[in-house]
């Protein structure tokens, strides 16, 4: 089930975005502040109405498909963790089988495992901290089960044990033939965990490809506008300053 993007403008937010993104693989959406990605992943998740240009899953536009069906095919992850209700985060998980109109305990429990919450489980939801937050939200995604999964910066408020126990928990659902987007900031973890990026420059595609070619450091000092150079063993990576 492929999902593309033809042609997509929102006014003096994305001009003009085309592509078609695998399923069974992660792709890393990059970009300076402001360039665009949330707008990109939103208008993906079709929550967004494009100006022009079309979002389609499988030749069938996300905007005319039914809420339900589009949830259970797409589950999103907005970039403010915000957590609105205070009730026991087990039910927050729950939620995220509403789409299938069930809150059948194994994909909960699974989704409660793969982001070691569930120690909190009975906790309310509004005292937990901030990446506990983070990792509620994001197994609210995963119970669903979607055939994708659109994550604006899943990785922000983690820390680095949960950031790589996230990244292969992802790795596993694509190796199951899940569609991973994740909007990234952190460029290392892009070049060591995706396999294709795409970075946004001023609403524009700057770069599209295998992470070593779009991450390359003359693309990263034309669109970040700093001097870098990768260190280290594929797949181990590291940025450093130029
Ligand atoms: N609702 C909105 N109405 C008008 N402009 C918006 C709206 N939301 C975002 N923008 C603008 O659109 C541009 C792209 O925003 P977007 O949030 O997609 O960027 P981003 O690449 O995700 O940035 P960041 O890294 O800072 O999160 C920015 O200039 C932003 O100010």
């Amino acid at each position: 089930m492929k999902l593309a993007a033809h042609g997509l403008t929102i006014a003096k937010r994305l001009s003009e975005v085309s592509l078609q993104l695998e399923p069974g693989s992660i792709t890393a959406i990059c970009g300076p502040n402001g360039a665009g990605k949330s707008t990109l992943l939103e208008a993906l998740a079709g929550l967004l109405a494009p100006v022009e240009g079309t979002v389609a899953l499988d030749g069938i536009s996300v905007q005319i498909m039914a809420p339900r069906e589009r949830a259970q095919l797409l589950g999103y992850l907005p970039q403010a963790h915000e957590i609105a209700w205070d009730v026991p985060v087990r039910s927050l998980v729950e939620l995220g089988r509403m789409p299938h109109g069930d809150s059948l305990a194994g994909p909960v429990d699974a989704a409660l495992d793969a982001l070691d919450i569930a120690h909190l489980a009975q906790r309310r939801a509004q005292s937990l901290s901030g990446g506990e937050t983070a990792r509620v939200l994001l197994a609210r995604v995963l119970a669903g089960e979607p055939r994708w999964i659109l994550a604006d910066e899943p990785l922000a408020a983690l820390d680095i044990a949960h950031q790589l126990a996230l990244l292969r928990h992802l790795r596993r659902a694509a190796d199951k033939g899940a569609g991973i987007v994740l909007v990234l900031h952190d460029l290392a973890h892009a070049m060591n965990h995706a396999d294709r990026v795409i970075v946004l420059d001023g609403g524009k595609l700057a770069a599209d490809g295998a992470c070593e070619n779009a991450l390359d450091p003359q693309v990263i000092e034309r669109v970040w506008k700093v001097p870098v150079r990768w260190i280290g063993e594929p797949g181990h990576r590291a940025l450093v300053g130029g």
